[in-house]
Order: structure tokens, then C-alpha cells, then sequence
């Protein structure tokens, strides 16, 4: 995979925008009482908007580009991407050995009544896992995610995402995680096997 610099800066800033206000409507698609004259006649203003949008498309989302400061981004990614509605975004960081990202979900993640589905808390867990392989100086596919789900994850309440590496065999890299509340308490753990395509690798 070739990986460009980035360019067009804020026409980036200009889509990231765009993205947060469609995660805003989203968000209120999902809670919104009005009357259904009033639905019917957004529903047309919506479907204007994106034949807009439509006009001039792309076949795949923003790709993984250099940012202008260097660093890799992935704009367009389905979890951590600005520029991708369905993201939360989630923001990974890491002190060079571990992953972490604060979180708060919304009611539109809603599963069971007043909690997070399950495949939700496993997407996360499955990207942060993907970046603690990143952490640790691998890089690969999952292969196997098995979740723990040990309480209900609430939505509207602050989170912390955890993952780290644990160990390394051949092209295949164990990984461990969890979605917390800020005072440890742990709702859902998820451990991952994650390899690395031989083609990668060059092989
Ligand atoms: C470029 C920059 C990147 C930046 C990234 C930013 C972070 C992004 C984070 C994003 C995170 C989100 C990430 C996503 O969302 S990734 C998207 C979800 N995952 C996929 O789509 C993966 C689909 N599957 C595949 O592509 C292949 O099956 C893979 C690549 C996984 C293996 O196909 P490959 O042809 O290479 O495999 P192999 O047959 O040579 O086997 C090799 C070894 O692996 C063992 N094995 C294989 N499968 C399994 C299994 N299921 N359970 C247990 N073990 C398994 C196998 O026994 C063997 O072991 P051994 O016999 O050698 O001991």
C-alpha cells in the first residue's frame, strides 16, 4: 500500500465539519418526536442534501494519508475517522507501550433498552486492540476477537477504551482490552489474535 501526503488541507477541515453535523443529525434522527408532517418534509430536505453530495463522489472513503505534520491518518476510517459520520470518532492515544481513548457513547448506540449493543463495545474493542498491535511495532488483520461482556455499557457516561500488546508468535500478535468507567470498573473485556498478512510482509 502507497500512503500519499495529504493535500487540499481545508477542503479536509470543510468534510470533517460536514461529517460532525451528519453524526448530529444521525443523533437526532434517532430521538426526535416531531410530527410526521414535519418528518415527511425533512425527509425531502435530507434527500436533496444528498443527491448534493452525490454529485461529484468517490468509490471509497478518505484513505490513510500523511498529514501535513507527518503523522498517519486515516480519515475516512469507520471508528477514529473525522471525516467518516458513522466514527465516533474515537481518539487513540498511547504512551508507547499501551492504547487509550476516552469515550462517551450516544443513545444512537443503543442495543438492549439504555445500553450500548454488544457488536458496538465489539468494534471499538477491536480497534483499539488493532492499535495496540500498531503500538507495539506489528501490524495486522484480526483474525480472532472474543468478547467478555461483564456489565451493561451505558451511553451519555465518560468510558475509557483500553489495549496491550501481550505476545508475539510468528506473524500473529495477542492483544488484550477493555471498555472501562473512569473508576476502573470494567464492562466489557476482549482479548484478539491479530496477523499479519504474508503479503505485508513481502513474502
Ligand atoms: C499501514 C498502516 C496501518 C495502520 C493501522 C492503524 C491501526 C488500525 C487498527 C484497525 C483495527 C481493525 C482491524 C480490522 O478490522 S481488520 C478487518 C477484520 N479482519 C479481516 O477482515 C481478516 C480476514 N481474514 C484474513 O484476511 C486472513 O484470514 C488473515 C490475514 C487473518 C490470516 O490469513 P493468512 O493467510 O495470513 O493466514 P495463514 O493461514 O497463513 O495463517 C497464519 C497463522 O495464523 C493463524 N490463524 C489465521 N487465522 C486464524 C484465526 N481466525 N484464528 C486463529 N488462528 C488463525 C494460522 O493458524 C497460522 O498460524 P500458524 O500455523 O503459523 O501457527
Amino acid at each position: 500500500m502507497t500512503i500519499e501526503a495529504a493535500t487540499g488541507e481545508s477542503r479536509i477541515t470543510a468534510l470533517c465539519a460536514l461529517s460532525q453535523q451528519v453524526r448530529e443529525l444521525m443523533d437526532a434522527t434517532a430521538l426526535t418526536d416531531v410530527p410526521e408532517d414535519e418528518l415527511e418534509a425533512i425527509t425531502a430536505d435530507v434527500a436533496a442534501l444528498t443527491a448534493r453530495l452525490r454529485a461529484v463522489a468517490r468509490e471509497t472513503p478518505q484513505p490513510f494519508e500523511f498529514a501535513p505534520d507527518g503523522t498517519l491518518r486515516h480519515l475516512g476510517n469507520a471508528v477514529t475517522g473525522a471525516a467518516n459520520p458513522h466514527a465516533l470518532p474515537l481518539v487513540v492515544t498511547s504512551d508507547g507501550e499501551s492504547v487509550r481513548a476516552e469515550l462517551s457513547f450516544r443513545p444512537l448506540h443503543e442495543g438492549p433498552p439504555g445500553s450500548v449493543h454488544g457488536g458496538i463495545s465489539a468494534m471499538i474493542l477491536d480497534h483499539v486492540l488493532g492499535q495496540a498491535v500498531v503500538v507495539a511495532g506489528f501490524a495486522g488483520m484480526t483474525a480472532s476477537l472474543s468478547v467478555n461482556y461483564r456489565k451493561p455499557v451505558p451511553y451519555g457516561v465518560p468510558l475509557v477504551a483500553t489495549g496491550a500488546f501481550t505476545r508475539k508468535e510468528g506473524r500473529k500478535t495477542w492483544v488484550e482490552g477493555r471498555i472501562a468507567l473512569t473508576d476502573g470498573t470494567v464492562l466489557v473485556e476482549a482479548t484478539g489474535l491479530f496477523v499479519t498478512p504474508a503479503a505485508w510482509l513481502g513474502e
